[in-house]
């Protein structure tokens, strides 16, 4: 029996199979209206990964990245596409990009996949199967996030870093902060390679939907700076989100929330 995530894994390997097809070719990029870069890729891998979603999902509506809101996106069920985050690294050849799919349910993000298809990982969850990631042999290794250490490491943007960020972090001296692209964070984080993402800076609700439903289901939580889980699909077409931190152990939220 094919289950929705089967079906967000597809599709994400759809989109997949067109990132790194540009990314093999060489990449051209130009500005948007808001100055951010967009590629070919960026496009045409949300095309592909639209026509697969309304395949096998005719029913769900879905928010792109690129192409925005289909007809009754803002309701209470719809999935949630960013066919390319890091662009910035994508360009320039680091290879830390994602391909990103989540669905959404009544604002929360309950199934999700992360594909970073130049570092052969691939971080899937739902809260029905738990998470896992799909290793290059095709097998399943379930993700679960790690006790957090005295000194958390720390993943952060490596290309949109923000002084408010550092600022936060010094309530953990000593921890061992790592620059990473793209939602690839939250899977590192999921599966207990890393502690906390802090992001007090811009994001949209695209670039966070599908790697927070792979945290959530590996039992890590992304919250506002107040401890509210993240949600989505609530703003009535503003997109952006509020800053927030990813936890891998909840039990670090305690330990923010008491450094005050
Ligand atoms: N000024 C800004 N406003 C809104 N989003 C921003 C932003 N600067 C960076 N981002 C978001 O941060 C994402 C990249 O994340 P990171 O910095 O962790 O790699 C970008 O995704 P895209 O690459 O899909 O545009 C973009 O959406
Ligand atoms: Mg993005």
């Amino acid at each position: 029996m094919t289950t929705l995530l089967d079906t967000l894994v597809h599709a994400a390997r759809l989109g997949g199979e067109v990132v790194m097809r540009h990314y093999a070719a060489g990449v051209e990029a130009r500005a948007k209206s808001d100055g951010s870069p967009v590629t070919l890729a960026d496009t045409e891998a949300e095309a592909a990964i639209l026509a697969s979603l309304r395949r096998d999902q005719p029913d769900v509506p879905t928010v792109g990245e690129e192409t925005g809101a289909s007809p009754g996106a803002n309701g209470e069920r719809f999935f949630l596409i960013d066919p390319l985050d890091g662009t910035r690294e994508f360009i320039s050849r680091n290879g830390e990009f994602t391909v990103n799919i989540a669905l959404i349910e009544n604002g929360e993000p309950v199934a999700g996949v992360v594909l970073a298809p130049a570092m052969g990982r691939l971080f899937a969850g739902s809260r029905e199967t738990g998470a896992f990631e799909i290793t290059p042999d095709g097998s399943r290794r379930p993700l679960r996030v790690r006790a957090a250490p005295t000194c958390p490491v720390v993943l952060g943007s490596r290309s949109h870093a923000t002084a408010e960020t550092m600022l936060w972090l010094e309530r953990f001296p000593g921890h061992g902060a790592e620059p990473c692209g793209s939602s690839v964070k939250f899977g590192r984080i999921a599966a207990g390679e890393a502690d906390l993402y802090p992001r007090l800076g811009p994001t949209m609700e695209w670039d966070t939907a599908a790697g927070d439903a792979v945290l959530r289901a590996a039992g890590g939580l992304t919250a506002t700076l107040d401890g509210e889980a993240l949600r989505y699909g609530q703003g009535g077409g503003d997109w952006r989100n509020p800053h927030f931190i990813a936890y891998g152990d909840p039990a670090l939220a305690g330990r923010c929330r008491g450094a005050g």
